[in-house]
């Protein structure tokens, strides 16, 4: 049987996060585990970030991101914050690099407690979405939702974060869409061979977007860091608002810059809620207590 791996379950702006210490050893978290973990109250999450022993010189650990369905994503950046944090009360240190199936990134925690990751560079090109056909101008693809003659949601910008986003601009309050029912037909859309996070944006100003997010293999949820630096750089690229926004996503506000070296980078806050271990082939869990009262203490 699977030794047991410490975890700590932690949230990014209301996005659910499992930090799981994979380091030093060979197995990893399978689908099953994580399904069974999401379907326990306790510790239904949106993604797990499993810290592995690095593989590449110069970073800090290899990074495996599973949604709640047990699929992989490419990117997590309200996971990656709270993978920060764990680390630095750790170690102390405040600057990481890690590797992820995307690529390396680097993240830094603030004094006051805020952390940015470097969210790397967006990719627009049809083919980098992906999409299934040729669009050249993928500020604003075809694509509608609803009656053919008045769409409820139509003409999205698309952008690849290391994971793909679809986000559709909205003139009223983002809350008075039915996401929930519009997400999962547009996420499984078979524009999106690899399926896509749906995002649902309002322009509010020069330098604010209000969002709300439907996620690629996890549904619902209060915060999505990549879709905030999606919603930014194609809220920019379509003359909407300027370089540095607010993103406003229902757990808070994550600040979002796209940098003149194309780079994205994302600030915002990570929280630890209680710690324990899990079985990385089951999902079996339970809690460290002694951690958990020192933390609410
Ligand atoms: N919550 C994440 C995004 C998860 C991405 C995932 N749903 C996918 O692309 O499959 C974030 O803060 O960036």
């Amino acid at each position: 049987m699977a030794a047991y791996a410490q975890f700590a379950k932690m949230n990014g702006l209301g996005n659910e996060i499992i930090v799981a210490d994979m380091r030093g050893r060979a197995d990893r978290i399978t689908a099953d585990a994580a399904i069974a973990l999401d379907r326990d109250p306790a510790t239904k999450f949106d993604q797990i970030m499993a810290i592995h022993s690095a593989r590449t010189g110069g970073t800090e650990a290899y990074i495996e991101i599973i949604n709640s369905d047990g699929s992989q994503a490419q990117a997590c950046g309200n996971g990656m914050r709270c993978v920060v944090q764990a680390l630095s009360s750790e170690t102390g240190k405040r600057e990481f690099t890690f590797e992820t199936i995307a690529g390396i990134l680097t993240a830094q925690e603030h004094p006051d407690g805020q952390i940015s990751v470097d969210m790397g560079t967006p990719r627009f090109d049809w083919q980098d979405i992906p999409l299934a056909e040729p669009f050249h101008d993928t500020r604003r693809i075809e694509l509608q939702i609803g009656p053919i003659d008045a769409p409820v949601l139509h003409s999205p910008s698309v952008a690849n974060m290391g994971n793909p986003h679809a986000i559709f601009w909205v003139d009223q309050d983002v809350w008075t869409y039915d996401l929930e029912r519009f997400g999962p037909l547009l996420e499984n859309h078979p524009i999106f061979p690899e399926r896509a996070n749906i995002s649902i944006a309002q322009v509010t100003s020069r330098n604010a977007i209000t969002l709300r997010t439907w996620e690629r293999g996890a549904g619902l949820t209060k915060a999505c860091g990549s879709a905030a630096c999606a919603a930014g750089v194609s809220a920019a690229r379509t003359g909407r608002t300027e370089r540095v926004v607010t993103v406003t996503v229902p757990g808070g506000p994550l600040l979002i810059e796209w940098l003149e070296n194309d780079h994205v980078i994302m600030t915002g806050p990570a929280e630890w809620e209680f710690s324990g271990s899990l079985n990385p082939a089951t999902g079996a869990w339970h809690r460290d207590e002694a951690k958990s009262s020192q933390g609410a203490a």
